[in-house]
């Protein structure tokens, strides 16, 4: 069902345009985050921070933002759950901590306005924060964002405009991730997964009748899984996490209730775990491993958001 949304006060975009820089960029983001209501809401027109070579980024211009020992192991076991950093080595990740700044944000407070420039990437600290997809007159509800939650990663990734509205529910603290810090660690890494399955994604039917730059954002989500013969990868009643596309290996997919000769096998280029996840119902099925296995998985919410749009076609291809 779709709801309307009442900003309790006037979007204004909180951070300026003119700190290129990206020490300028924090330093606006403090003076500016106590100050929202009276900051000039113009649009960044261009962005320094697309131009940059991911590894060129000099030990000069990195920021670091002193923190007790209590954010910074706060903000390490955020990150430790967030797929885009699963892949940092332990400096980029020192990197991250000491880039990452502390926010205020007062109830009410829209931090990300969709089809705005991209700046910040968030973890939240405290507080609660709500996710909306505007549609012409109307705003829908897509997430609820708590302690631990990050948002703000799309726009940063894909050089495109804020992809939603969130709005601080309640007085909140937010850790915020400069654009040139957030671009230059985690581009590389990107553009190296991006090559390892773009080339897997191709193959796949469902996958094929998507533009490119849709299935690029698939193969940035995904996060590789490995798993040894006779490993159980799903069992039948526990809640959907993932979805599963098989790079390499086999699996066997048996349901307690059927009979056994309903028990099927996949292979590369097959996936499974879908229904969980497309029809909010738990696990219809074992799967497990039939010798090494390698795949590829999208969490959730990727899932719901990459693969949305598809769901009348998978439902079509399932086995
Ligand atoms: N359907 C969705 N479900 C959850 N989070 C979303 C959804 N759409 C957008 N977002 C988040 O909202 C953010 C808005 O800014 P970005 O597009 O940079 O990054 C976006 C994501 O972090």
């Amino acid at each position: 069902m779709q709801q309307e949304i009442h900003h309790p006060i006037p979007f204004t975009n909180i951070f300026n345009d003119q700190a290129d820089e990206a020490s300028d960029q924090l330093s606006s983001l403090v003076s500016i985050s106590n100050n929202y209501h009276t900051v000039s809401a113009n649009r960044r027109t261009s962005v320094s921070a697309e131009s940059i070579v991911p590894s060129t980024i000099t030990e000069e211009a990195k920021l670091h933002i002193p923190k007790s020992d209590t954010q910074a192991k706060f903000i390490r076991e955020a990150l430790a759950d967030i797929f885009l950093f699963k892949h940092l080595d332990s400096d980029q990740l020192h990197d991250v901590v000491f880039a990452m700044k502390e926010c205020p944000v007062e109830a009410g407070t829209c931090v990300i306005k969709q089809g705005d420039d991209g700046d910040y990437f968030y973890i939240v600290q405290a507080g609660r924060f709500e996710c909306y997809i505007e549609k012409g007159n109307h705003s829908q509800l897509v997430a609820i964002y708590g302690p631990k939650s990050s948002f703000g990663e799309v726009a940063l990734m894909y050089n495109s405009p804020r992809s939603a509205t969130i709005t601080a529910t309640q007085d909140c603290i937010l850790f915020a991730l400069d654009r040139t810090t957030f671009r230059s660690l985690l581009v590389n890494n990107m553009a190296h997964k991006r090559v390892t399955y773009e080339t897997f994604l191709n193959k796949i039917p469902f996958i094929q009748s998507l533009p490119l730059n849709e299935r690029r954002k698939i193969a940035d989500a995904l996060e590789p899984r490995f798993f040894a013969d006779r490993e159980t990868i799903i069992t039948q009643g526990d809640a959907g996490d993932y979805f599963y596309l098989i790079v390499s290996g086999q699996v066997l997919v048996t349901n307690s209730i059927a009979p056994a000769s309903e028990d099927i096998i996949l292979g590369q280029g097959q996936y499974f775990g879908e229904c969980a996840l497309m029809d909010n119902v738990p696990r219809t099925a074992t799967v497990i491993a039939r010798g090494p296995l390698n795949c590829a998985v999208l969490p959730q919410q990727g899932f719901q958001r990459l693969l949305g749009p598809l769901f009348d076609n998978l439902k079509k291809h399932q086995h």
